[in-house]
């Protein structure tokens, strides 16, 4: 049983791939993800009575062998179907089942549920009579766990399809789909961990790996470390976060034609000027945070696109930035949109939040950031990493100035690409909002970066 962080990520397509060219035979490949069900169960369930959900097909399946193999280890369990089973590998294992098989309305509950009424094979919501029973059984147990995926819950998507009363733990065989990290499926599954099955999982997509940073080299000096410039516009509050969240990573961090007074002594400030990035020591700039809407904010943007920097572009920016105006720069160029402002800089762009992030990131060039509960980063080669962990407390103004600052900062720096940039940029910030706790405001965050960068190995 493995946590996710760093796992490579199968939608239902990519997932019957790998199980094909794994080279194990299917009822080799159910009996272990069975086996390994049932010793999780045995394991957690505290030899409590296990009451075993089968649906027709090879989810249910997986039921019927874990509860055989519960039965063997000596613990209490009964199995309620939905109906008969559907597959000849469902069929197979339900004949190894030597127990009675109850309907599901007629089910009584038990302490420990399992849930192995639909996986990846889920093709629409739930009949509402096996809602209803589902609900009233979870609701009696102690600890409910989904086999593969909660019932009810869209493999690619994360879209439910039906209500799902929520899981303790959902225990996803071979690799984790995009439905155990999107919205709105993400919560519903509780603690998701992966039973490896002996299959290969091989696609553009993972999950957020825990951010790896090295420090400084022995021979380091402020420039080599990485020099960002935030460019200030009409709320100097916001690119005065993205600085100080900057400065906490970068060697060297300038602050360009801001007016406040209120900053980390060690933030170089400049005034604008149209040639104020005509400096080649610059790593990265970053634009966007409390940039305005207005000619200057627009000259400003025009000045950064018009150098050969690297490019956070974040906030007010997205609102200004024609996206194929990317497409001849070399440099990196990295997006960080909420859903809103997403929506603003693509509006044709649709599909489930993985694809619209993907199609974007390959029409812009850029790499883009859809911020959100479940954030994810796509680089315009198509890979894509999935933010596994998202703290609340994080929707507060001014968390997106310092993940902007943070992103500039990673990118500046020595060794990196904008997906690795941006990748460490989104766990150092959730990290550091979990690190602040409860009630954090932005200015928290910045003061909790060090820690974080400390639990990214540093
Ligand atoms: N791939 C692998 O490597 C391995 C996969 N394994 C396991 O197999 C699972 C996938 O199995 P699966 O493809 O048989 O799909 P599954 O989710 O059991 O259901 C499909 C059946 O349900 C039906 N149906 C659908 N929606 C419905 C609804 N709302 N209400 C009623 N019926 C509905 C659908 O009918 P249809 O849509 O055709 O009408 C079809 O008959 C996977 O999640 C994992 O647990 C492991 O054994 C080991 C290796
Ligand atoms: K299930």
């Amino acid at each position: 049983m493995r946590p996710i962080d760093g796992l490579t990520v199968l939608t239902a397509a990519e997932m019957r791939t790998a199980e094909q060219a794994s080279g194990v035979d299917e009822a080799a490949l159910m009996d272990r993800a069975g086996a390994a069900i049932a010793e999780v169960v045995r394991r957690i369930g505290g030899g409590q009575e296990v009451l075993v959900l089968c649906g027709p097909g090879n989810n249910g399946g997986d039921g019927y062998v874990a509860a055989s193999a519960l039965r063997q280890a000596g613990i209490p369990v009964r199995v309620a179907a939905l109906s008969d089973p559907r597959t000849d590998l469902a069929r197979r294992a339900r004949a190894g089942w030597a127990g009675p098989v109850e309907p599901i309305a007629e089910a009584s509950a038990a302490p420990v549920l399992l849930d192995a009424l639909f996986g990846t094979g889920l093709s629409r919501g739930l009949d509402e009579p096996v809602v209803e029973s589902l609900h009233a059984l979870s609701i009696r147990a102690v600890l409910t766990i989904a086999v593969d995926l909660p019932s009810g819950v869209a493999t690619d998507s994360g879209a439910l399809l039906s209500a799902y009363p929520g899981a303790a733990l959902t225990l996803a065989l071979g690799a984790p789909k995009p439905a155990h990290l999107l919205l709105p499926a993400a919560p519903l599954c509780g603690t998701v961990r992966v039973l490896d099955i002996g299959i290969a999982a091989r696609s553009q997509a993972s999950v957020l790996p825990v951010a790896s940073l090295r420090s400084p080299a022995v021979d380091a000096h402020k420039f080599s470390r990485g020099m960002v410039a935030v460019v200030a516009g009409r709320m100097p509050g916001a690119s005065a976060l993205a600085a100080s969240a900057a400065a906490r990573v970068a060697g060297y961090v300038l602050l360009i034609g801001s007016a406040t007074d209120r900053l980390p002594h060690a933030i170089v400030r400049r005034r604008w000027a149209e040639d104020a990035l005509f400096d080649p020591r610059i790593g990265a700039v970053v634009i966007g945070p409390g940039l305005g809407p207005d000619e200057e904010a627009r000259a400003k943007l025009n000045a950064a696109l018009a150098s050969d920097h690297a490019l956070v572009i974040d906030g007010d920016a997205l609102r200004l930035l024609d996206p194929a105006r990317l497409r001849s720069r070399a440099s990196p160029a990295i997006l960080t949109p909420h859903e809103g402002e997403f929506a603003h800089l693509f509006p044709d762009v649709k599909g489930s939040k993985i694809d619209r992030a993907r199609t974007a990131a390959g029409e812009s060039g850029a790499t883009v950031v859809l911020k959100g509960p479940d954030t994810i980063i796509a680089a315009p080669t198509g890979e894509v990493r999935l933010a596994a962990r998202h703290v609340p407390w994080l929707a507060t103004a001014g968390s997106g100035d310092v993940l902007a600052g943070l992103t500039g900062a990673l990118l500046a720096g020595p060794d990196t690409t904008a997906l690795a940039a941006a990748s460490s940029a989104v766990w150092l910030h959730t990290e550091a909002a979990r690190i602040a706790g409860p009630a954090l405001i932005a200015d928290d965050l910045t003061l909790a970066l060090p820690a974080a960068i400390a639990q990214a190995g540093a």
